[in-house]
This record gives C-alpha cells, structure tokens and sequence, in this order.
C-alpha cells in the first residue's frame, strides 16, 4: 500500500439516533410489532481533520445496549493512526473481536458484533474518504492481496483459504474496468419492501405496489407469519396488483417452527413466491435445511441472514444447502471486513447473494458491498437484487439514490455513505434531540414507558 496519507485518530464518538417509525407501522413485521428504526451513529475524527462516520441498525430501546458496548471499545481505536489499522486491517479486526475481556459477552455475536459492525463501517468510511473514492470503488480497486489482508480467516479457512481468496480475485481482476462502466452507465436491480409491512392495511398495500410498479420496480417483497387467512388474503391482493410477470417474496422474519414453516409456506405455494425468508430461528441450520428440502420441488428458495450472527453460521448456513439466497447485513456481523469474507465464501459454495437493507444506513452502506460483488467477485447480478425500503434516506449527506428501471445508482462521493445530516442528529438524537422533546411533551411517547 502505502500510498496513504497516514492520519491521527483522536476521538471516536457514539450517538443514539432514533426515528419514531413506529407510529406508522413501518419496518413492522411478525417479529417485531413496534420498530423505532434507530441506529448507533460512530464518528472516527483525526488530529487532520478528515472524519469517517458509521452505524450499525438497531431498534429504540436496544440502542442504550449497542451505545454501551462501542464505548467500551472506543479505547481500542483511539490514539492509533490510520496506517496501522489499514496496513494490518485483518489484524485489526481480530484485535476489535478478540478483546479478551469483551469477548466473553459474544464471541463474534449479538451487541458486541453489532459495535464492532458501527466502528468497522466508520473506518471504511474514513479509508474510502482517505483515498477520495467511493468504497465499492476502495474495495474494487485494490490489490487482489491487499483485500484480502482485511480479512480474518479464523474458522473459515475449511472452505476458504488467504490463497484461493487472492486466486479468485485474480481471475477476475482482467476483465473488471468493463463491470466498473457497465455498473456506472445501469445501476443495481433493487426490490422493495415497502408495499408489505406487517402492520399496513389492504389499502395502504394496494396504494404502494401502484406507487413502486410506477417507480420501475420488478420485485416486491411482503411480511407474513401472524395469520394465515390475513397472510392469503394479502399475497392475493399483492398478486392482483403486480401480476405475475413482476417477483414476489415473502418473509416471516423467525416466527415459526420448523414444521409450521414447512406448512404455512405451502399454503402460499400458489402466489408464487420467488423466497421465504426468515421462516424459523435464525440461528437454526439444521432446521431451516430441513425447510429448504422441503420447499424445493415448489421452487421456493429460502433467504436468511439479517440477523445471521457471523462467518460461521454464514458457512454452516451454505455448506448444509439451507439458503438458496443468502442475505448479508452491512450493520451486522463485524462490518465490511467480515462480509467480504461472506461474499468470497458465497462465490466458492455458488450461493446468490441478495443483501438485506432497508434499517437505518443499510440501503447506503450494502449497495457498495454488492457492487463490489459484481466488479470483483461473483462478477453476475444474474438473480441477484439489493432491498430497498423508502425511509431514512433524506436524513443522510449522501443518501442512497434509486434510478428509472429501479437499479441502485453507484455512488460518486469518497466514502460509505454514512455520513448523517447535523439536522438530523439535532432532531433525532434520543432523549435530547428535539424531535424527541416535542413528541415527549405531547404526549406521543412517555420516557418512563420507552
Ligand atoms: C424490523 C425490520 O423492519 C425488519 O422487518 C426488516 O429488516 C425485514 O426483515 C426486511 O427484510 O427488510
Ligand atoms: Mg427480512
């Protein structure tokens, strides 16, 4: 490397940043009846003044936790300089992951991974702003050696080694810069969830597949899993909105057992679903390859991993057959390094990787990580789409952008994306900002009862 400015990391800061989305019923599926879409926004600052921002995506109450656990990681990134992170910046990560008194509340899971995942995103935020591109464009640029130096291969090494990782990029490094113009001139197929959260009404869906349907989008996705009359009722109101040219989905978000998950999903064998998503535990392999098995002489593919915990359970998840499409999270697991590991593995176990999105940030930060994909990895979006829900993006410096035939534009401006706007940190910051005062004095929201 070292063509990099090398930069003083001073502070790194936390922020609970909540949107009140619950009132609407937005974001509200079988699982999660009330979500407050909020996020722990990580600011990285140095002594020169360039700043990375990140996040990872929480829900209202659960951020007080994520907040506690970067804090207590803050001691790990302050005072060091950027060169020694991105030199050794697989090393870094273990070091992050690996704290042997933190380690203990995980390992590589659950809050800890969560703040792992915001500090991680903040500093691709900071290198892409270092080197003045994009991340997709950071991470399809490099070296095939350097990005892969990123990653720590602990535990996956069985079916992914260093060596066949740099082979891989290798193979497709030749033929890159024409994916790079192809990805410039078209964007990246995106589908929409915002027609089918679990709390909208019939009219409210039939309004927005028509409103999305218009907006050039081919692939819409609903929530189901608290009623099955409810849940047949709506699959067919959704059918007679999109017809059946157009990709429909289907997530439960964990709601059920094995068995249920393999009956109710048959029940729904008619609308057509292109996947079930989520149908039982997330952290249930065994079980959700029992499902898959089941569903596939339907021609339903299972989808999991918003809430996969890690590279392994990413691992077992492919190597046991038990998701035909496999959802990576950009708040989740321990941020970018980790993903792209996902990704590599993907691409040798040959399962599509259509990321989940949609939370806080999720839109801004995935799309980078999947058009990396394409330039450098699967080098295909043959079967593959990145989610795409309609809230939060007006509250960000650089908000994701979807163009005419509903692809995701690929981002211009150095970086990941995460950068919130101040207004929104001044309003949305909980229990201070103002927003949050406003709704507290009229009554919308007690702070005893959040
Ligand atoms: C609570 C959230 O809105 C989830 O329902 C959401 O992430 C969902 O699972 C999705 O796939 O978009
Ligand atoms: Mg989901």
């Amino acid at each position: 490397m070292g063509k990099d400015r090398c930069l003083n990391i001073t502070t790194l800061q936390a922020k609970d940043i909540r949107w009140p989305t619950s009132l609407g019923a937005h974001g509200s599926d079988a699982m999660h009846t009330d979500p407050d879409y909020s996020c722990v926004y990580v600011t990285i600052a140095t002594a020169e003044g360039v700043t990375g921002y990140g996040m990872t995506f929480t829900l209202g109450r659960g951020t007080d936790i994520v907040l506690l656990a970067v804090r207590a990681m803050k001691r790990l990134v302050e005072g060091r300089t950027t060169t020694s992170i991105f030199e050794r910046f697989g090393q870094f990560w273990r070091e992050l992951t690996s704290d042997s008194q933190l380690r203990w509340i995980g390992p590589e899971k659950g809050v800890t991974h969560l703040a792992v995942a915001a500090i991680i995103n903040a500093l691709w935020d900071l290198w892409g702003r270092i080197r003045n591109v994009p991340v997709w464009q950071l991470l399809a640029e490099m070296e095939p050696e350097e990005l892969v130096s990123t990653i720590d291969f602990r535990y996956i090494e069985d079916v992914i080694t260093p060596e066949e990782a740099i082979a891989l990029l290798r193979e497709t490094k030749p033929t890159r810069s024409e994916r790079i113009q192809y990805l410039l001139a078209n964007g990246y197929p995106a589908y929409t969830t915002q027609i089918g959260w679990l709390g909208y009404s019939d009219e409210t869906i039939r309004a927005l597949c028509r409103k999305y349907l218009a907006a050039g989008f081919k692939a819409f996705k609903m929530k189901v899993g608290q009623d099955l009359q409810n849940d047949i009722k709506r699959c067919k109101l959704v059918r007679e909105e999109i017809g059946w040219d157009n990709q429909f989905m289907i997530d439960a978000n964990q709601t059920w057992n094995v068995q249920t998950a393999i009956e109710w999903v048959i029940s729904l064998k008619d609308f057509k679903p292109l996947w079930i998503e989520e149908p039982t535990s997330p952290d249930d392999v065994l079980g959700q390859a029992k499902i898959a098995a089941a569903l596939r002489e339907h021609s339903i593919g299972v989808a999991t991993g918003e809430m996969c915990c890690n590279r392994v359970m990413f691992k077992q998840f492919m190597q046991a057959n038990a998701l035909e499409f496999c959802q990576i999270d950009s708040a989740r697991i321990g941020g970018v390094n980790e993903i792209l590991s996902v990704y590599l593995m993907a691409k040798k176990l040959n399962v599509k990787v259509c990321p989940h999105a949609g939370g806080v940030g999720l839109c801004e930060m995935v799309q980078h990580l999947q058009m990396w994909d394409f330039c450098s990895v699967s080098c295909t979006m043959e079967g593959r789409m990145v989610e795409f829900v309609d809230q939060q993006h007006d509250q960000f410096v650089f908000p994701a952008a979807i163009n005419e035939q509903a692809c995701y534009v690929a981002p211009r401006a150095p970086g990941y994306s995460t950068e919130l706007k101040q207004e929104a940190i001044l309003q949305f910051e909980y229990p201070h900002g103002t927003e949050w005062k406003r709704m507290f004095d009229e009554g919308i929201f007690t702070r005893e009862n959040y």
